[in-house]
């Protein structure tokens, strides 16, 4: 069993690996990513959420397929769907005897030193209590207005942020996708899977396309972005497939999965 003295790791989660194809919340993933996280937790790692799915479970709540173009209907569905997806996380993880806590963000919280700090403290009280911290972007508030910018809009680029700003040594994305490829697998059937990455280089970024299902948002463009916020703070990004959670477990103990952003294993 590996031990780690308080490394801190954060974990992204992506819609597509918590609704499944027919619109349903996936509650097998979030019962085995609760499993896995509460175990983690359990070994000294200081495991901190990054989810996605407010949306979508905002859609499943009211049996509806489509994502409403409107943006006061998206926000008004996060505002439901991130309330049930909480309540889901805070039962699973209660099985595992592990609480949880909510952290909304919106971009100008990291960007202000005061309110930075402050969530920082936050983090850092939950973290020393053995509460896993649950993130996403505080959707219903968030705008992205040319004078007023306070979106994220995708939580690759919010996780790694969150990352660099605790202190973690690396982010791991579970995506639909087992790695990252020299071109979108979903398009090119050739496509060859890249195992290590230590720099990203124009060739890598004019391969990654955008979003393969109907649900994620920002593909592999916002994954890049978030590996170069990683490797520029000197952290790892590991991105692998998030159908079965437990392979945070293998990513810990350092078998080869997916594709490793940054240096060492
Ligand atoms: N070069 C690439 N390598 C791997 N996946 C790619 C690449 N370019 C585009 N993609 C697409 O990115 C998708 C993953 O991103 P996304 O749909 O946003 O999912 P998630 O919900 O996991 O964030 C893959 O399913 C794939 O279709
Ligand atoms: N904050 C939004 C998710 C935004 C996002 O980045 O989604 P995804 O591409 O599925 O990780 C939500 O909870 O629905």
């Amino acid at each position: 069993m590996i031990m780690a003295d308080k490394e801190r790791i954060v974990v992204k989660i992506g819609t597509s690996s918590l609704i499944q194809e027919n619109g349903r919340v996936n509650l097998a993933s979030i019962d085995r990513l609760a499993f896995t996280l509460a175990c983690v937790n359990n070994q000294g790692y200081q495991p901190i959420l990054v989810s996605s799915g407010a949306i979508g479970v905002g859609l499943a709540s009211l049996g509806l397929t489509k994502r409403p173009a409107e943006i006061a209907r998206q926000q008004a569905l996060a505002s439901i769907g991130q309330t049930e997806l909480m309540r889901i996380y805070s039962q699973r993880f209660l099985d595992y005897q592990t609480k949880v806590g909510q952290i909304l963000i919106t971009r100008d919280v990291l960007t202000f030193p005061v309110s930075l700090q402050h969530v920082i403290d936050t983090f850092e009280v939950l973290l020393a209590d053995k509460v896993i911290p649950i993130v996403n972007e505080n959707d219903p508030v968030a705008v992205d207005e040319l004078d007023h910018h306070t979106m994220f809009s995708d939580n690759d680029e919010l996780s790694a942020q969150v990352a660099v700003k605790v202190g973690a040594s690396k982010l791991i994305v579970l995506s639909d996708i087992d790695a990252f490829y020299d071109a979108d697998p979903h398009q090119d059937p050739d496509a060859k899977v890249i195992r290590h990455v230590e720099q990203l280089t124009p060739e890598m970024e004019a391969a990654a396309g955008g979003s393969g299902s109907g649900l994620g948002t920002g593909g592999m463009v916002t994954k890049l972005r978030a590996a170069k916020t990683m490797l520029a703070a000197g952290k790892q990004m590991i991105l692998c497939n998030g159908k079965d959670p437990a392979i945070i477990k293998d990513v810990l103990a350092g078998k080869e999965i997916g594709t490793r952003f940054g240096k060492g294993n």
